[in-house]
This record gives C-alpha cells, structure tokens and sequence, in this order.
C-alpha cells in the first residue's frame, strides 16, 4: 500500500518553478532513494512533501489523506518527519533540550525523547553539551534524533551524509538501517553519493531539471564520486 503519493506536483520559488510535474509514490515500509546532481530540485521536492514551499499545482497523498495544502506542523502532526539539508538544530540548546523541543513541539510527550535518546548511543554521553559545538557528524545524528521526537511514519531525509566524513557516514547508514527496523519507518532519501544510497534503498529514482524518472544504471554510474 502507498504511504505516500505525489501527484503531478509543480512548485518552486516566487516565479521560479524548479518540480515539473512530478509524480511517484512510496510504499509503506519502503526506503526509496532519489539520486540527483546540485542544483536538480531535490531539496525543492522535500520542501513541497514537507509543506515548507506550496504547491502551485498537483496532490500529496498521505496515508490516504489530501496533505497538499496543508501547513508544515500539520504534515509534521500527521506523520510527515523532515531532516533538512544543513540540520537546524539549535546550536545554544542542549542536544536533550533540542530533543524535548521536538518532542513537546510536536504534541508529544516528553517522555518520547527519552525512548528516541535511547537508540542513540552516540548521542547518551553528550546529551548535556550544546548542539552548536558538536561535530558536523554528531549534528547530522542529533537532526535525526530530533526529528524521530515528533514520532513521524515518514522519514525526509535531505543529504544526511553531506560533509561528513567515512566513519560517520556509515554510522548514518546503520543507524537508519536499524531505525527503520526498530521504528517501523518509511524512508525518502535525496543524494548524490551513489554508494551510501545503493547501501540503503530498496529502489533509486532519478532527478533530473526538476522531474523524477526511474533509475538507469549507466546515468547512477555517473554521479558516483
Ligand atoms: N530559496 C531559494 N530561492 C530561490 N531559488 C532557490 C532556492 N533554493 C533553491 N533554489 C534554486 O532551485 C533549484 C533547485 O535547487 P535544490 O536546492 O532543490 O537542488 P538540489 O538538487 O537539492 O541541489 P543540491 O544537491 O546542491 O542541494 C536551483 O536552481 C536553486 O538555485
């Protein structure tokens, strides 16, 4: 059964459209991947799934409800998790206080940080430290942390592995793989590192000018770096 499902969706900035009609589906339990080059309108998409920029044409179903026109908190109440490009977490506030944010942000309780903290060892030994002095690979695991507060049934994940080195990387890679286990989670991951989504995705579509199509081996060969 689909979770998600966007439907001709067109959206960009002030005059700029960047998605074209943009159209696929997730299915629930799946980790879709949505490989891209800069600038091809991946981070745009996640913006307009998770209602950060409006649609200016098409539909996003989610768990067989109309979310198009729905605010950001709205899609984030209904399920709908988003870790952006970047992170954005509070740098002046703990990482147990960026995780109780999220969690009373979102309606739930405070409890529910404690139960995500626990997933995530990395995080345990520095729950008092403030989020702006931790490494960029630390930042990237508390943004996941964060978000998995608001309890969403779909993960947005923008670039998770951008400007973090191997190690990281791959502590990134095994904390989704066991998060989607433990969590039951549906996963929509943009990249351009080829090898960090082939290790995770159980299907790969292409971004290319704004427009998603299914996956060619040869064009995914040329974005691996
Ligand atoms: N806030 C914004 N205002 C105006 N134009 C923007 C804005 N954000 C992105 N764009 C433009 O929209 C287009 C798509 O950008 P987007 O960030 O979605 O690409 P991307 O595939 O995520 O690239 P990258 O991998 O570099 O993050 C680009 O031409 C970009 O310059």
């Amino acid at each position: 059964m689909s979770l998600l499902a966007a439907s001709g969706i067109e959206a960009g900035y002030g005059q700029m459209r960047v998605l074209t009609d943009v159209r696929f589906e997730v299915e629930e339990g799946e980790f879709l991947g949505i490989l891209g080059h800069n600038g091809m309108g991946k981070s745009t998409l996640l913006k307009a799934l998770c209602g950060e920029i409006p649609l200016t044409r098409g539909a996003i179903a989610f768990a067989d409800r109309d979310v198009g026109k729905l605010a950001v908190h709205a899609r984030a109440r209904a399920g709908i998790g988003y870790v952006p490009q970047g992170r954005q977490i509070f740098p002046a506030l703990t990482v147990r206080e960026n995780m109780l944010m999220a969690a009373l942000g979102s309606g739930r309780p405070a409890t529910v940080a404690d139960r995500v903290l626990a997933k995530f060892p990395r995080l345990q030994p520095i729950v008092d430290r403030a989020g702006g002095v931790l490494s960029g690979g630390e930042q990237q695991i508390l943004a996941l942390a964060r978000c998995l507060c608001g309890e969403p049934k779909l993960l947005l994940l923008d670039e998770p592995t951008e400007g973090v080195q191997p190690s990281i990387r791959d502590e990134i890679s095994d904390t989704l793989l066991r998060l989607r286990r433990d969590f039951g989670l549906t996963l929509l991951l943009v990249e351009q590192n080829i090898q960090f989504m082939q290790s995770l995705a159980d299907r790969v579509l292409h971004m290319e000018k704004g427009r998603v199509s299914a996956g060619h081996d040869e064009a995914a060969g040329a974005l691996a770096f």
